[in-house]
């Protein structure tokens, strides 16, 4: 499942990130590119050590997850502190899967169950910078607004197509879940989301009335995620 999170920062947030990231210092993305994929990898990346890449990561990190879709459909267990990249002149990202297994700051291991991407410029500022990911469905091509972002599963395949015109800048990341399985996760999105459209149609007065059945399903809610949560 390909989830997209709109306008988790307003056009005037992007600008300031953009402003600020695009004066701060780039290193080539080669950097910190694994075995296979330095192959296929051609962009420019903040060095992880950056006080401004540190900050604003953190900044991105805090709004996603006080994002009630964030939550509902990454059920988020852990998140690798997020990155930036840029591409421009040709710059891209060949076809790779992502590490599995990660290192969290905390030097504890984390598995990498979903992928992320926030666009921070606007897609007609540049031509190609699509991010492809094989789904069962065929091949998705995601080119979001600035201040969009867009959650996949960790485990696919994908590329950014070469940046022939202007720049693509974007921050990307990686999460374990609390529920590994995609296609558990997903059921429990969809039931949560079932859930709170229901519980929107008990609502009087802007307070929630009681109703048996929307409990039931809740009741129904946790006891899947206790069944399928692994910490
Ligand atoms: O730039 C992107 O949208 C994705 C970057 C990517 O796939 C990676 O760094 O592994
Ligand atoms: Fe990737």
């Amino acid at each position: 499942m390909l989830t997209i999170i709109e306008k988790l920062f307003t056009p005037q947030e992007v600008a300031s990130m953009r402003e600020s990231l695009l004066a701060a210092e780039w290193q080539d993305g080669a950097a910190t590119a694994g075995s296979r994929s330095i192959t296929v990898k051609q962009n420019l990346q903040i060095p992880t050590d950056s006080p401004l890449g540190q900050e604003l990561g953190a900044e991105i990190l805090r709004r996603l997850r006080a994002h009630p879709l964030f939550v509902s459909a990454a059920l988020p267990h852990s998140i690798h502190p997020a990155k930036f990249n840029l591409y421009k002149d040709g710059g891209h990202y060949g076809l790779h899967v992502d590490a599995a297994l990660m290192t969290a700051p905390s030097g504890n291991l984390m598995r990498t169950d979903l992928s992320a991407t926030l666009f921070l410029n606007d897609p007609q500022e540049y031509e190609g910078g699509e991010l492809t990911i094989e789904t069962p469905f065929g091949n998705q091509a995601v080119k979001l607004p600035a201040g969009d972002l867009v959650l996949y599963p960790a485990n696919s395949l994908h590329q950014v197509t070469p940046v022939t015109k202007g720049y693509r800048l974007a921050s990307f990341f990686w999460m374990q879940s609390l529920v590994p399985d995609e296609g558990e996760r997903t059921l429990l999105f969809d039931l949560d989301q079932t859930i709170q459209s229901l519980a929107a149609q008990h609502m009087e007065n802007g307070a929630a009335t009681k109703d048996a059945q929307v409990d039931r399903l809740g009741f129904i809610y946790h006891n899947l995620l206790r069944r399928w949560t692994k910490l």
